[in-house]
């Protein structure tokens, strides 16, 4: 009688300590379940510096290890095997002893408009003068200062519940908030969404990844990265690595505003049209660009990616970028 094969230490996977984060992980341990069923699995979620501190505005952070470098370093030691991040909120370059293991099928990119319970607005079109947005991303507040000179703009950071509570607050001077519709899907909160934005729509260009999952490994390992590979999605794989690599070029990191779209074209949806912008944190100066071309390897996406970006360097996004890092608060 063969012996059974000795029994598989749990995957543990990481995660930040809010609902939203929790929903994802949930989810990805749910996939994993059902592809491994006699595996195990564990969540750890943890209290994140980026969770703590909810009074800095998002660009006084070192943008770089702001949601992910305690995730990490518990990964590179071994008390994590996978961490469920938002693709967004990933660095485009990751630490060298860790690596992006997988992206899942993208969820709605766009970004979404929450209008204030009990106001009876329902696009950005008819908000009335002066009505105050609540956004803390200077990606969506100078796009929509261009487009929306009649509204005012106004920081609003926590998390998804905390911001709409803000917003909700008869105290509040929050007309409306602008967030991902993503995430507004994943906890539950569909029906508070009263405008999907999309540029197409009088909307703005999302962040890079956004609507995306990002599923990173310890580099080299080998065993969770085949695991991983069976909730790989090619087309969302593709786009989000076309759009890290313009950020990547850019050097744009979160806390430049840069907008991008992407989307499949042609019979076989082997054709893949990015559009991005650059945006000054006023919204006075902007470039912005398209490009479309076959895309079918990670190595063609990266190149894809450059390629808009270099379009944009030339067209100005150069002076544009420079006048940001130079008039950035110091870090305190
Ligand atoms: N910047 C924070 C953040 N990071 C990921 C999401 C939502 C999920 C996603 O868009 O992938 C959000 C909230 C938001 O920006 O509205």
């Amino acid at each position: 009688m063969a012996t059974p094969a000795p029994p598989q230490p749990p995957l543990r996977i990481g995660t930040r300590r809010s609902n939203l984060a929790m929903v994802q992980a949930e989810q990805i341990r749910n996939s994993l379940q059902k592809i491994a069923p006699d595996r195990s699995f564990e969540i750890e979620a943890l209290r994140t510096l980026g969770d703590k501190d909810q009074t800095k505005a998002l660009y006084n952070f070192d943008a770089k290890s702001l949601w992910t470098a305690e995730l990490e370093d518990m990964l590179v030691s071994g008390q994590l095997d996978l961490i469920v991040h938002c693709l967004k909120d990933m660095p485009t370059t990751l630490p060298d002893s860790c690596e992006l293991g997988a992206i899942p099928m993208r969820d709605d990119p766009r970004d979404a408009l929450v209008v204030k319970a009990g106001l009876p607005y329902t696009s950005l079109q008819t908000l009335p003068e002066g009505a105050v947005v609540g956004t803390s991303s200077v990606r969506r507040s100078a796009q929509l200062r261009r487009l929306y000179p009649h509204l005012r703009f106004a920081n609003l950071r926590g998390n998804v519940e905390t911001r709409l509570a803000k917003v909700d607050s008869a105290e509040g001077e929050y007309a409306c908030m602008v967030m991902s519709a993503a995430g507004l899907q994943r906890i539950g909160l569909t029906h508070r969404i009263s405008q999907y934005l999309g540029s197409k729509d009088g909307g703005i260009l999302h962040a890079v990844g956004q609507g995306a999952l990002g599923l990173e490994i310890r580099k080299g390992d080998v065993k969770t990265r085949e695991l991983l590979n069976q909730l790989v999605d090619r087309p969302s794989t593709l786009a989000c690595l076309a759009e890290r690599s313009l950020m990547r070029t850019l050097e744009g990191g979160c806390s430049v505003p840069i907008g991008v779209e992407t989307e499949w074209l042609g019979d076989s949806k082997d054709r893949l049209r990015m559009r991005a912008i650059v945006v000054s944190l006023d919204g006075s100066r902007s470039v912005e660009d398209v490009i479309d071309a076959k895309v079918q390897t990670d190595n063609e996406a990266a190149e894809f990616g450059q390629a808009l970006a270099a379009k944009l360097l030339e067209a100005g996004a150069d002076a544009i970028l420079k006048d940001i890092n130079a008039n950035r608060p110091a870090k305190n």
